[in-house]
This record gives structure tokens, sequence and C-alpha cells, in this order.
């Protein structure tokens, strides 16, 4: 990375952070928080305690729990994921000793830990943020340098809140003109994928930039960012601005008094400065984005509504060829078929992509005053706890139930089917999370991934359908 002349917003937190220069492109770099979920965060805390050496710093460490526990109403500690119990009693017993701090199942603070950690203001621009999980880079949308890391990455924090961290390559993917109504910044990262592949940002760290970037709330650019793994990126960051500082004000953890000003201060000077070198650079035209839809098994084997299924026959590549056949074949549908009218039996909105607020008012407004199709099982699973309260006091819940949504408690649940919970019969599912992979959502079930409104769009009609057609009323 350049570090005279004009620098970008990323080697901006990275230089902030830097303890150390190891050499070979590596840096040991100062970890601000720590989170920790009870599925890979138990065997973090148990390694390092088996090793006999403290935690540096309990206090910079935020536990919750999120993949294994049920989603369902009324839940306890008796999760249907099987082991669940113990794996939850095995974190619990490890943050207690460690003294780190855990919201549990009971806390009203509980939730995905990408979702809450930003809307407690524990995440906050500028700050080096890491998890024992793929998604953590959602948290960039607020201008933070956070990205996933393994076990024993993990137990490295937890002794010596340091990590040592090869540098990435430096990306920039700026989308510029506005949205077409209907879009959201799910199908912008859903179309940006398509259009480079899954492996199209490798090892990068992106930034996202550009003056639909700038339209976007920070929840819509925490959408963005989380799905910056699913394009193969080591993390995808949004330049903090009035947005982010308006975002950030008053929340339960966020600098209060004396301190919020010295910190506004320094997240507005967290930008690219003019003349800073990329790696690489991708423009996209915003007005060209469609909503989007994925057909196949992978995030990048994605359309616009309007778009018929392709045909493997004219991919050249024959190691592309074979995997569009293998994921016609999981997914069951036949080329030159439109997406749009697709029957499905199930519609799923949550997950750490699209479960915030912001996200569940979009549906509502779909939703309201209309039912969803005969024999589609629709679940609604807010994000957090928070997200679940604010979404009860604006009466949202009644629109999901009244519309035949079922209305859950806040988790992982079925983006990922750790909970043990399933569809039930239904094989063909519309959904707000971020990897349709085969069995991702249960064995056999087949995955399109769209955003908030164009799942709730399909869960009316019984089939995929374009949000458009579905006016708010
Ligand atoms: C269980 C966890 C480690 C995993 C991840 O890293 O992403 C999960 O959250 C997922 O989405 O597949
Ligand atoms: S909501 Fe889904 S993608 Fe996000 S952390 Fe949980 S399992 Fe992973």
């Amino acid at each position: 990375m350049v570090q005279s002349g004009p620098i970008s917003l990323v080697e901006k937190l990275w230089n902030a952070h830097k303890v150390a220069d190891l050499g070979d492109d590596t840096a040991l770099l100062h970890i601000d928080r720590l989170f920790l979920h009870e599925r890979s965060g138990g065997r973090m805390l148990q390694g390092v305690a088996s090793s006999g050496r403290p935690v540096y710093d309990p206090s910079m460490v935020i536990g919750t729990v999120d993949h294994i526990i049920d989603t369902d109403p009324g839940r306890t500690d008796r999760t249907k994921f099987p082991g669940g119990p113990e794996f939850i009693k095995q974190f619990r017993d490890g943050a207690a000793a460690a003294g780190v701090g855990v919201f549990d199942i009971d806390h009203p603070y509980q939730g995905i830990v990408h979702v809450i950690a930003p809307e407690l203001g524990i995440a906050q621009p500028g700050m080096t943020l890491v998890c024992g999980d793929s998604h953590t880079c959602t948290m960039g949308g607020i201008g933070a340098l956070a990205w996933g890391i393994g076990i024993t990455q993990g137990e490295h924090v937890l002794s010596t809140q340091c990590l040592a961290v090869k540098k990435p390559r430096l990306m920039r993917v700026a989308f510029e003109g506005a949205l077409l109504p209907g879009v959201t910044a799910k199908d912008m990262i859903l179309y940006l994928i398509s259009q480079y592949g899954a492996r199209g940002g490798e090892g990068a760290a992106i930034e996202f930039c550009g003056s639909a970037i700038r339209d976007l709330s920070c929840e819509a650019r925490m959408t963005l960012c989380n799905m910056a793994v699913e394009f193969g990126a080591w993390t995808g960051v949004v330049a903090p601005d009035e947005k982010t500082i308006a975002f950030m004000r008053d929340r339960p953890f966020s600098p209060q008094q004396d301190y919020n000003q010295a910190a506004e201060a320094w997240w507005l000077t967290l930008h690219s400065d003019e003349g800073a070198v990329f790696d690489h650079d991708i423009r996209i035209d915003a007005s060209a984005i469609a909503p989007q839809v994925t057909w196949g098994t992978s995030s990048e084997q994605s359309m616009g509504i309007g778009g018929t299924i392709p045909d493997p026959g004219g991919i050249i590549d024959p190691v592309a060829k074979a995997s569009a056949e293998k994921a016609l074949r999981y997914t069951g549908v036949v080329p030159g078929e439109p997406i749009a009218g697709l029957p499905i039996e199930a519609a799923f909105i949550g997950s750490c992509t699209n479960s915030r607020i912001e996200d569940l008012r979009a549906a509502a407004g779909i939703l309201r005053g209309r039912h969803i199709a005969k024999g589609v099982k629709a679940i609604c699973v807010p994000g957090s706890t928070p997200v679940k309260r604010q979404a009860e006091a604006e009466g949202l819940d009644r629109i999901f139930v009244e519309s035949g949504f079922e209305w859950r408690e806040a988790g992982c649940s079925l983006c990922f089917y750790a909970g043990g919970d399933s569809f039930g019969d239904a094989r063909r599912v519309i959904s707000s999370t971020n990897r349709n992979f085969e069995n991702r959502q249960g064995v056999g079930v087949r995955s399109h991934l769209a955003s908030p409104l164009t799942v709730a769009a399909s869960a009316i009609a019984g089939h995929i359908a374009d949000p458009r057609d579905y006016p708010v009323q």
C-alpha cells in the first residue's frame, strides 16, 4: 500500500491501528473490539483458557447469542439445534470465567452480532472490529474496518488485543447515478457480484463510493458491505459522512458528551484523499440496476427480475459451464424460463443482510392491506431484540401477522438452518439472506436471494414477483 502522498480511506484506518510492521506486507494491528457469538466464540474462549493466558481486556470483548438459539416465540435454552444447549453453555461459562459480557437470550440488546454492534453504538466509525464470522464486514457500512476471523486469530485477539494482518489489495467500487424506484442496496450488491463474479473482489478491501452510495442510509450501506464477502472481498467500507454522524448519535454505547465532538470531527477526516491510488477500480451505473433475484447456488448467479434463466450451453469456460449446469439441476429451473412467475413455497425476511428496522418497514409497506398467497410459509425474523421492539412499537408486527407472516424472536434463524428449524415441506424459498448454497436453508431447499421488497411481493403473489407491481397502499 502507498504510505505517502494522498492515501485511501482503508490506508487511513490501517495506519491509525498499526502497532508494528512485521515485514512481508504484514502489520500488527490494534483491534478495537472483538465480538463473540455462541457458534465460534465458545471455542475461542476455551482455547485461551486452556493455554493459561488471561483475556487481555474483557471490556473490549462483547458476546451475543444469535446463531444456534431458536427464534420461535417463547423460546428457551432448549434449542432445536442438535447439541445446541451444550454449545450455548460452553459459551456462557467461558464468557463468565473470562469476565466477558454476553447479551444473552433474554437480554433487551440480544440479536445478530452484526446488527446489534452498530445499533448499540459499540461498533463505531474508524474502529477495527473483528468477529469469528464472515459477515463482520457488515460494519464497514458505518466506516469501520471490520472483517471475519478464524478461531486461532480470535484467540490471539483475546490474549493481546492485536492481530497480524496481511495488507489487502485496494479496490474502489463507485456506484454513480440514482437508483430506480424499487431498487435497493441488496440489488446493488447482487448486481455487482453478477457482473464481476463471486471472486471478483477476492482478497480486497473495497471502498464503496459514488453518488448512489452517498444517497443510501447507513442501514442500507450495511446491507451492501454485508455481502462484500460474497464478492470474495476481505472487507467493504463506506466513508463516514453526516448521515453516519446522525446514525451514531445517542446510541447506548456511542461517544457521549465531551467525547462526541472530537469523535465526530475525526470521523469526517476518514475518506480517501483526492488522488488516492487503488489497485482496481470499478464503476457501475446505478440507474441500470433492476431488482435482482438469484436463480442458482451462488450469489453471482443473479439477474434482473425481468430476465430469463440463462442457458449454460452458451458458456465457454468448462468449469463455469459445469457449475451452471449443476446449479440448474439443484434449483430445478429451466433455461429460457422467465424468473418472475416461478412458484415459491416459502418466504423469509431476516439475517444480518436485511433484518434491520428499515428493511422491516419497507417489507411492511408492501404487505400492508394484502395477504400472502395460499400455501406459502412466510417467516419474518427481526435482526435484534431492539429491532423487534421498535417494529412492534410502530405496529409492523401486526402488518406482518395479518398478512400471514410468522413473527419471530431475533436471531440468525433460517438464514442457515442452524437453529435446527425448517420450512416444513417447502422447497423453493425467496429469501432476504446472503447465501444460496446447496442445503444452506435446509436439506434440498432452493434459495432465491432478493431484497425484502421482492420477498414481500413474491410472498403475496405466490411466485417470484417484481416489487414494483405491488405499490405501497
Ligand atoms: C457460523 C458462522 C461462523 C458462519 C460465518 O462465518 O459466516 C455463519 O454466520 C454463516 O453465515 O455461514
Ligand atoms: S444471519 Fe446468517 S449470514 Fe448473518 S451471521 Fe447469522 S448465519 Fe451468518
